[in-house]
């Protein structure tokens, strides 16, 4: 049985007493939440006070990316262990805009994610096709290269410390989400990629979420497939009442085609 997971990107946003109030709003609202896991992405420069907000609540704190060497002449980076001392448990890597804007390929982000593994935090994977290459009929090809990319020389047991994110280019920031069967059907060839290379109890075990413009109006529909096990939330975890209605959805179970 997967722990549902929500995790809130907040992106390129809010100061540090923005973060703070957000971070306290989400606190108070969600102290009581244990059925979900919950995390919150804030910028770097907010993160040490937000984790102070965060500690002995059920809301993790995330950074949203990170450098590969824990520390050296690397001008303008951020290491893992750097993270881990203002709070930090979870570390987002390979999202599409540091893809798209920052030219990190899977080398990198499987990189990262191997230096965040090696100290005990969770890594929260990005991968996701450009609309281009879904209409060109690349979809499964390019997330098995994302996926594999990212996960090698990955060991089984490190992949309990594993978070997947599907999230469509196409969908994100754009209003358009992906159809819940779109969407199933990428989580599901994920999951069958990972019982390909570590077998079956780690692909049931592993964490797949849906990111691409998730809502509190669509997020029980996304959670009612069998392989979308949370998600990772950018516009909407910028305001509490929605981020804690997404971490509330309701459960329901998929309807059957009539
Ligand atoms: O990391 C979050 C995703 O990029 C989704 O962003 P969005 O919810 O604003 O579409």
């Amino acid at each position: 049985m997967r722990k549902p997971l929500i995790a809130g990107n907040w992106k390129l946003h809010n100061t540090v007493e923005q973060s703070c109030q957000l971070a306290q709003a989400l606190v108070n609202d969600l102290s009581d939440v244990t059925e979900t896991e919950i995390v919150i992405a804030p910028v770097f420069t907010a993160l040490s006070e937000v984790g102070k907000i965060c500690t002995e609540s059920p809301v993790q704190l995330a950074a949203q990316n990170c450098h590969c060497m824990d520390d050296g002449a690397y001008t303008g980076e951020v290491s893992v262990p750097l993270l881990a001392d203002v709070g930090c448990s979870h570390i987002i890597v390979g999202h599409s805009e540091r893809r798209q804007y920052f030219g990190e390929t899977d080398h990198f982000v499987n990189v990262k994610a191997r230096a965040i593994l090696k100290h005990g935090l969770t890594a929260i994977i990005c991968v996701g096709e450009t609309l281009e290459q879904r209409e060109s009929g690349e979809l499964f090809e390019v997330i098995a290269a994302q996926i594999r990319g990212a996960l090698e020389e990955i060991t089984a047991e490190q992949m309990a410390q594993v978070v997947l994110a599907y999230e469509p280019v196409w969908a994100i920031g754009t209003g358009k989400t992906a159809t819940s069967e779109e969407a199933e059907e990428v989580h599901a060839y994920i999951r069958g990629l990972l019982h390909g290379s570590f077998g079956t109890d780690i692909a049931s075990q592993c964490r797949i979420l849906y990111g691409g413009s998730v809502k509190p109006g669509n997020i029980s529909e996304l959670m009612a497939e069998e392989d979308i096990d949370g998600a990772l939330v950018g516009g909407a975890s910028l305001k509490a009442e929605d981020f804690s209605a997404i971490v509330r959805f309701k459960k329901s179970l998929k309807m059957a085609p009539h």
